[in-house]
């Protein structure tokens, strides 16, 4: 039939609907998004990245990285709506037209495709990768332990059956390793990285590995403090922010702490709704709410990036 299928933004959707449905996308919209592969998982999966922004030459680009915690369900949620707003708006938001045109979003939906799908066939509550660990019978590292900055420390575990599990190395896992490989790539060109989990309803910066502060820590401070406004004016939803470590926990090898140290100045962690009654299990009816309040928080960043 020539009824196009519609994507249902306002529901989790599967990992096979989210890559349909980022091949349409992108096909529907080649001026403003196209779509590539990061890499391959480790049970064989292709991880998708969108390139969303009017094409121009050397922009600045945003990286924003949802579904790292294959249980946070709420985070590639986000990741669509952000797209989609991206693709329906451009035009007629003006701050969002302003941001397409002069900055790049590379928006990778689902980094942790494995196990996202064996929280939809399995266990609803899984956290880390899916791969194998030599001499265990227990499977997965958590890839927010497994990059390499200030690698298992503290607050992450060496043995493979918790759900801290830092890695047998630093990068071990190919979904780290791919994004982590990305990234070095575009250095010259990526300012911001935003990686968005669930929940605390927290908008953290470097550093989670240690108390010390970083060396843009007022500034960061400063844009936290603007986003959290941003975002409150909508639902009055309140979110706390600051560094990692005193705002959440210390816990090594976070892909943020990872990201600003390789000189991605502008790296947040967005920990979206809500503080506990529902958790992981968000209703879908807070899908809307929770995007569209951190819409406002991503722009708000992002045109501080802009203009900085
Ligand atoms: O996973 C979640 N929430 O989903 N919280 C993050 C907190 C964090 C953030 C940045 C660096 C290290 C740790 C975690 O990986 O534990
Ligand atoms: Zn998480």
């Amino acid at each position: 039939s020539n009824i196009r299928a519609v994507h249902s933004y306002e529901k989790y959707n599967d990992l096979d609907t989210i890559n349909a449905w980022s091949a349409n996308i992108a096909a529907q919209n080649p001026s403003l998004v196209t779509r590539s592969q990061l890499g391959t998982s480790y049970e064989g999966r292709p991880i998708y990245l969108l390139k969303v922004g009017r094409s121009g030459s050397n922009k600045k680009a945003v990286f924003i990285d949802c579904g790292f915690h294959a249980r946070e369900w709420v985070s590639p949620a986000f990741c669509q709506w952000f797209v989609k707003e991206s693709v329906e708006n451009y035009g007629s938001d003006a701050v969002l037209t302003n941001l397409l045109n002069n900055l790049d979003f590379y928006v990778l939906p689902v980094l942790n495709v494995d196990g996202y799908v064996f929280t939809w066939s399995s266990n609803r509550m899984w956290r880390k990768t899916r791969s194998v660990n030599s001499g265990s019978t227990c499977f997965g590292t958590d890839p927010n332990r497994n990059f390499n900055a200030g690698w298992c420390t503290v607050g992450a575990s060496s043995r493979a059956c918790d759900d801290t599990y830092c890695g047998s190395t630093p990068e071990s896992e190919r979904e780290t390793k791919a994004l982590a490989n990305f990234i070095r790539s575009n250095l010259s060109s990526i300012k911001g990285y935003l990686t968005v989990h669930s929940y605390s309803q927290m908008l953290l910066f470097p550093y989670s590995y240690s108390y010390a502060l970083a060396r843009d820590h007022t500034e960061l401070n400063t844009v936290a403090k603007n986003a959290v406004d941003q975002l409150f004016t909508l639902h009055r939803t309140r979110y706390t922010y600051g560094p990692g470590g005193t705002t959440i926990y210390l816990a090594a090898g976070g892909s943020d702490d990872w990201a600003y140290d390789v000189g991605v100045k502008y790296s947040f962690t967005f920990e979206l709704r809500d503080t506990g009654r529902y958790g992981f299990l968000l209703p879908e009816s807070q899908i809307k709410a929770t995007s569209e309040e951190t819409m406002l928080a991503v722009k708000s960043i992002s045109n501080h990036i802009l203009n900085n």
